[in-house]
């Protein structure tokens, strides 16, 4: 499988410190990938520096042969990457469908309109979106919420609504931070079927930043483990649970896979 994302010697300095340390890493198209590590490893300033929120100090990003430093968040999710936050970031005072399709951009406009081609410009637009809204409320089983203002809606759901809004864009890639956190154990055996179908049904690559080791081990096929800003590790699922720098850092003896 080819590169979609290259990552070389990044480094994030925050005043005295380096929150990313010359990180190197790689993602392969299709691919589901983890970043795993403590409190404060740096992970969400690798993302933000990914999807163009921060700059790096200094170090080369390439995502589908662009380079991304130096781009704005617009341009690089144009670029074909999307992303959710830890903390929800939904409008909470619009219904679901109005969240999704608020997110439907140049893009996806661009990528889609083409197959309707007898409308005029301004209905084939309108009509490709309200379409593709209404596939993404049935794949994402939304439908018996699209009408509900989002912020209403229970936590597991609105993280849905969130998903659902990122692929919205029509990515390449999608990158989820910490999509489990505050979950209850039913919404999480729920993310990881949402999370494979990204793979298998949306052919997206997925970067994941997760601290429910659990939810890791049994998703991902590659991690990779920061700490204090430096990358201690790298591997499948089986090689990082067994590896001595990872596991003194991290993992202890709290995997259960
Ligand atoms: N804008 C900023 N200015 C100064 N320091 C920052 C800034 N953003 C992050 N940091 C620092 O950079 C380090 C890495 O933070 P970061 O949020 O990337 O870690 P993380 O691995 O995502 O942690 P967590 O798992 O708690 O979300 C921390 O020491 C943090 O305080």
């Amino acid at each position: 499988m080819s590169d979609l994302l290259t990552v070389s010697h990044v480094t994030k300095r925050f005043g005295g410190l380096d929150a990313v340390s010359d990180v190197s890493l790689h993602v392969a198209k299709g691919e589901i990938v983890a970043l795993i590590g403590p409190n404060g490893a740096g992970k969400t300033t690798l993302f933000n520096m990914l999807t163009g929120v921060i700059q790096p100090t200094s170090g080369e990003i390439t995502f589908a042969g662009t380079a991304v430093p130096g781009k704005k968040p617009a341009t690089v999710a144009k670029l074909g990457i999307a992303r959710t936050f830890q903390n929800i970031r939904l409008f909470a005072q619009l219904s679901v469908r109005d969240n999704l399709q608020a997110a439907m951009t140049h893009r996806y406009v661009e990528h889609f309109v083409p197959i309707v081609l007898r409308l005029p410009s301004f209905y084939r637009q309108e009509q490709v979106a309200t379409e593709w809204t209404d596939q993404l409320l049935t794949a994402f089983d939304l439908t018996d919420v699209a009408d509900m203002d989002a912020g209403n809606l229970p936590y597991g759901t609105q993280r849905r609504v969130e998903i659902a809004r990122a692929v919205a864009t029509a990515p390449e890639m999608i990158f989820l931070d910490e999509p489990a956190a505050g979950m209850n154990p039913e919404e999480t055996a729920a993310l990881r079927t949402l999370i494979q179908r990204l793979q298998s049904e949306f052919h997206l690559t997925v970067g994941l930043i997760e601290h429910d080791m659990t939810l890791v081990m049994s998703l991902a096929e590659r991690i990779y483990v920061l700490d204090h800003g430096k990358l201690i590790g790298s591997g499948t699922p089986a090689e990082i649970q067994q590896d001595s720098a990872v596991v003194a850092a991290y993992l202890g003896g709290g995997v259960h896979a």
